[in-house]
């Protein structure tokens, strides 16, 4: 062999065998060190398991607490969120697992979870994993830093009080038709079952069809159905470890991935360029969610006299598909558990209903008097704290930090489980998993005393843009539904909160509506 050949293999032995030092780091060397540093530290995780770390117990537990719904009790974390709950239990409110390869730091003191929620740029959504995942929505929700800022600032207007207002209408046409639906239901008799969960998921979605897209309501429509199929791949493929570079591959689930967000991007900016049109003629200031967010874009960038300090044709259609991911599901959440409680709890429902009776009579409820609708703020603040339809904040760390008095190494997760510090009994007392709204009669910061312990809707900088429109959007449907209905449990319910990806009643909401 010459000299030349001989250096070539060496140079290819070399390139080879630096690439097996790398993935043996990724996939071995690095976790273990991570692990003993963050041991060192006093805190107690799981081993690291090779190359899937935890991520095969969590899905044999979560199976496991699927397959049989639970007793009607309100201690619901187990069935839930059944591997966070079992290493909380057992290594301690602040421990390590694993997510794959990456370590999941756990968070449960406030003053450690108000330092992540607060400082957005050390503690940022995290990236990486399966990139198939940002084809469900990208928009504010996936941007950090000036991006972040930027985003935030043109997308605020959209949400303000005197935008939502606007919405009213919209909230009330979409509900009077889930209404309408059950009376025709019960015109033969005062009172029957029915399984209220799909009623409420296709109001929540109407509405976004609705506010968002207004009088492009149609296309809404198909868009919501074409997010929810990919909803449902997304959640498939990332129940595996991701093998980077699959997907490229011509799979099943690549392909009609591919497909559907070809789709809706299309459909979306087929919506955005009729609104061109209409605005280039002068016609049209459109009060819902797109025109809103499409003026203040125009606004931002005409003021600072360039086009890069506003949104791309892209950033909204990308804005638009997270307006659905974001607001409908949690929306929808939250009032089949508000149904379901109520149902169990009557003494709390014939309160609502007397407050309702009392600010609306029999009459269309309007924003000034939904705006005072005390019972019903504590009974969702209640609803909320027992089952937040966002069972957990995670956050990616992209270099060494302190936190507290423990010190981070990159790359970890850092994770606020809201479903179990909700029923944590330190902070709430012995009667945590009891249903009792009056315990937010002084608000949530007496409650809480100060402290961030309380999530449903996230915190600091980052806290949720859609919370006073949920908000709104749930009052006039709850108002809606005690004006007309009484309601209870069905003998048939079987209750089962489950979490993926959002807390949800595995088996519906099965309820005896009675006809007032
Ligand atoms: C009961 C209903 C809702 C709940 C419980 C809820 C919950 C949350 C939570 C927990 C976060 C923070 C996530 C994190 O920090 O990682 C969040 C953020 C967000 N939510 Fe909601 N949400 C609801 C309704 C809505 C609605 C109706 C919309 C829009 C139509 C919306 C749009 C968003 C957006 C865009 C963000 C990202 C904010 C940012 O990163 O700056 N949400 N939501």
């Amino acid at each position: 062999m010459d000299i030349t050949t001989l250096s070539c293999v060496v140079g290819v032995a070399s390139i080879f065998l630096y690439f097996i030092w790398r993935f043996l780091n990724w996939l071995w060397l690095k976790p273990k060190k991570i692990e003993k540093f963050l041991r060192d530290q006093g805190i107690k995780g799981t081993p690291y398991r090779f190359l899937y770390g935890d991520l095969k117990e969590m899905v044999q537990m979560m199976n496991e607490a699927k397959s049989k719904p639970m007793s009607l009790t309100h201690d619901v974390a187990p069935r839930a969120s059944p591997f966070f709950c079992k290493a909380i239990t057992t290594l301690g409110k602040t421990c390590f697992t694993w997510m794959g390869t990456k370590p999941v730091v756990h968070v449960s003191e406030p003053a450690m979870i108000r330092e992540v929620l607060t400082n957005y740029n050390t503690y940022q959504k995290p990236r990486g994993g399966n990139p198939l995942t940002k084809m469900l929505a990208r928009g504010l929700i996936d941007v950090e830093g000036d991006q972040w800022v930027k985003h935030r600032k043109i997308i605020n207007p959209a949400f303000h009080m005197e935008k939502l207002k606007h919405m009213i209408p919209a909230f009330f046409v979409s509900c009077s038709e889930m209404i309408g639906k059950w009376e025709k239901l019960l015109t033969q008799e005062s009172s029957c079952e029915v399984d209220v969960w799909p009623y409420l998921q296709t109001f929540t979605s109407d509405v976004i069809s609705h506010t968002a897209f207004g009088s492009s309501f149609e296309e809404g429509r198909k868009i919501f159905e074409l997010q929810r199929e990919q909803a449902r791949l997304v959640i498939k493929a990332t129940n595996s470890v991701y093998i980077p570079g699959s997907r490229f591959l011509p799979t099943k689930n690549n392909k009609q991935m591919k497909e559907i967000n070809r789709q809706v991007r299309d459909t979306i900016k087929s919506i955005i360029n009729k609104r061109d049109v209409e605005m280039k003629a002068g016609d049209a200031s459109h009060d819902d969610l797109l025109g809103i967010l499409l003026d203040s874009n125009y606004k931002e960038i005409k003021q600072k006299g360039n086009s890069n300090f506003g949104l791309s044709i892209d950033d909204i259609i990308e804005e638009c598909k997270l307006f659905y991911f974001a607001g409908q599901e949690t929306t929808g959440n939250m009032l089949v558990w508000t149904m379901i409680l109520l149902g169990q709890h009557s003494e709390w429902q014939t309160r609502a209903r007397e407050e309702v009776l009392d600010v609306f009579g029999d009459k269309k409820p309007d924003i000034e008097g939904l705006s005072h609708l005390k019972v019903i703020s504590i009974i969702f603040n209640e609803v909320l704290r027992l089952y937040p339809p966002g069972i957990l904040l995670r956050r990616l760390i992209h270099q060494e930090s302190k936190l507290g008095n423990l010190t981070l190494p990159e790359g970890t997760l850092v994770q606020i489980n809201a479903l179990i510090l909700h029923h944590d009994k330190d902070m709430w007392g012995e009667d945590v998993n009891e249903f009792k709204p009056q315990r937010f009669s002084e608000g949530v910061s007496k409650v809480t005393k100060g402290q961030v312990a309380y999530v449903p809707f996230g915190g600091g900088p980052r806290i949720c843009i859609g919370q006073n429109f949920a908000l709104l959007e749930a009052k006039m449907a709850l108002a809606l539904i005690l004006q007309r209905f009484s309601f209870k449990l069905s003998p048939s319910y079987s209750h089962a909160p489950h979490g993926m990806p959002t807390l949800q009643p595995q088996f519906g909401a099965h309820l005896i509506l009675h006809k007032l």
